[in-house]
């Protein structure tokens, strides 16, 4: 027996029903810093891996929904214990599968293991409501109960966080299980899955399918005895399952893309403001839904911002994400890069001065950071969602046009301003369209203790993490009692 999870020959398999089980086909997981760099073989799975999965999820639910909140408690509690004392391994892994800055990548392993303790308490605060009724001897309980069984569909670039943050409010409110991950980073979904077995999870509450989205996933989508599917990726995914669910009547959850805004006004501290820009546009090499995508720049200090955020930029060090002083990894894939590079000469052919956005000489995906200056929100490259490390800068003449234009968007996921002034935060924080507002903070970088969660094409559904998690994963019933 090799490592646990594991084919002889090293192909990381599935788990179904407490047990590692073996897929259709093999795919290679490379490090986008290094593409010759194989990290793993990994299963790809088929429908019938999928069928097997939720038939285990199925006969495993109830079982694990009448077990005691201690008992699915401290399952939680002992596996976000196991995330911690791993969270350097974890984040060396993640940082060679996905390419984030190392020191980020450790921070994702731990933030998924206080999630984990966290959900570990809220297993314990399940709790209902008794209400007097209208009528003379009738009691009124209304409690929450599991769903069932729910499909969890996760993206690349949080490849350990988002995963958690489905996972464990789905266990902890007493549902089973099905996890598929996606197929450019399973690393961190297998070790999750490892971390479960060990914690003691029983066979069939929690299930790992690994294959690809229009396969695992969409049989996932269409099963008749999934009864939700929480999903964060793209909207065009997105979209085809809320379709999904609608025919098949399930509960969905949708987080999916953003254009954010960061106003930065006429009074702003200046190192505030490229603080805030520079992490938000490009940290994470500007893969995460919450980045700062639109740089809204008031006339007054555009020139002095746009010359300062360069400067910043220029010095920022792209490389290996290993290395103690890469502050940039390399763009996830091939293509992502070939897209991210598309959208910096739309920018240029719109009329933007684009500073930066090449491809670099470097072995892997690496693309320098991009501004696009002197960008209009009409541009396609200021409305369309990128995922890369480019960033639209948009000058405006007052507060007034920076709010319209920050909320001129299909997407309302986080927004931020940059000011001194309380009253332009309080009418910014009060009148944006957006489901986070931050106030001289990237838009990027949440807690997880607290709701995450947008408006408009950003998301569908009630929000993710924090007790508000636990909305999704359960049902209403309200009992009624004649007392006498
Ligand atoms: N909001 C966010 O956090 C994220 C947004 N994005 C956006 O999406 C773009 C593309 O990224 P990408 O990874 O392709 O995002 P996708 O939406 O394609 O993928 C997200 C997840 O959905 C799965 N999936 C794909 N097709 C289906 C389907 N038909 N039914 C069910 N599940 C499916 C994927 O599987 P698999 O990939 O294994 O095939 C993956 O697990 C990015 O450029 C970015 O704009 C991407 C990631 C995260
Ligand atoms: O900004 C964050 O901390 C979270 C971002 C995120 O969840 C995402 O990009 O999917």
């Amino acid at each position: 027996m090799g490592k646990l999870g594991w084919t002889m020959s090293g192909i990381r398999k599935n788990y179904i029903y407490g047990r590692w089980v073996e897929g259709d086909a093999v795919t290679e997981n490379r490090n986008p810093a290094r593409p010759q760099e194989l990290i793993g073989y990994f299963a790809s799975s088929g429908v019938a891996h999928v069928e097997a999965a939720v038939a285990a999820a199925r006969a495993a639910q109830p079982a694990w929904a009448a077990a005691t909140p201690q008992q699915r408690s401290d399952v939680l509690a002992r596996a976000g214990a196991k995330l911690l004392e791993r969270a350097d391994e974890i984040g060396r892994l993640l940082a060679r599968e996905e390419g984030k800055a190392l020191p980020e990548a450790i921070g994702e392993a731990t933030r998924a293991a206080q999630i984990f303790s966290f959900f570990a308490g809220e297993a314990l605060r399940v709790s209902g409501q008794k209400i007097a009724s209208v009528r003379p001897g009738v009691e009124i309980e209304v409690t929450r109960e599991p769903l069932g069984v729910v499909g969890l569909i996760t993206p690349w670039n949080f490849p350990i966080a988002i995963p958690a943050w489905k996972v464990a409010p789905a266990l902890a409110a007493g549902n089973a299980v099905v996890l598929k991950p996606a197929e450019l980073t399973p690393a961190c979904a297998h070790v999750l899955t490892e971390i479960l077995h060990e914690a003691g999870i029983p066979a069939g509450v929690f299930n790992l399918v690994m294959g690809q989205g229009s396969l695992v996933g969409q049989a996932l989508t269409d099963h008749p005895d999934v009864a939700a599917i929480s999903f964060t990726g793209s909207e065009a995914v997105g979209r085809s399952i809320a379709m999904a669910c609608a025919r098949t009547m399930k509960k969905v959850q949708l987080e999916m893309g953003g254009k954010n805004p960061l106003v930065v006004l006429d009074d702003a501290d200046i190192e505030t403001a490229v603080r805030c820009a520079l992490n938000g546009a490009f940290f994470s090499t500007g893969q995460r839904c919450t980045a700062s995508s639109r740089l809204i720049v008031q006339k007054g200090i555009h020139d002095k911002f746009v010359e300062a955020l360069d400067a910043a930029r220029l010095a920022l060090r792209l490389g290996d994400p290993l290395q103690a002083d890469t502050d940039i990894g390399p763009v996830v894939s091939e293509n992502q890069l070939s897209g991210n590079l598309d959208y910096v000469a739309l920018a240029a052919a719109e009329g933007c001065e684009v500073r930066g956005g090449g491809r670099l000489n470097h072995e892997g995906f690496f693309q320098a950071p991009a501004l696009f200056v002197g960008a209009t929100n009409a541009m396609r490259s200021s409305r369309e969602e990128i995922f890369g490390p480019c960033a639209s800068v948009i000058a405006v003449c007052d507060f007034d046009e920076a709010l319209a234009v920050a909320n001129d968007t299909r997407f309302g996921l986080s927004s931020g301003i940059v000011t001194q002034s309380l009253k332009y935060a309080t009418a910014f924080r009060q009148k944006s369209q957006a489901g986070m507002v931050m106030t001289n903070l990237p838009t990027a970088g949440v807690d997880y203790h607290v709701p995450f969660g947008g408006r408009k094409a950003s998301s569908l559904g009630s929000r993710e993490q924090g007790p508000m998690a636990m909305e999704f994963y359960t049902g209403v019933k309200t009992a009624y009692e004649f007392a006498g």
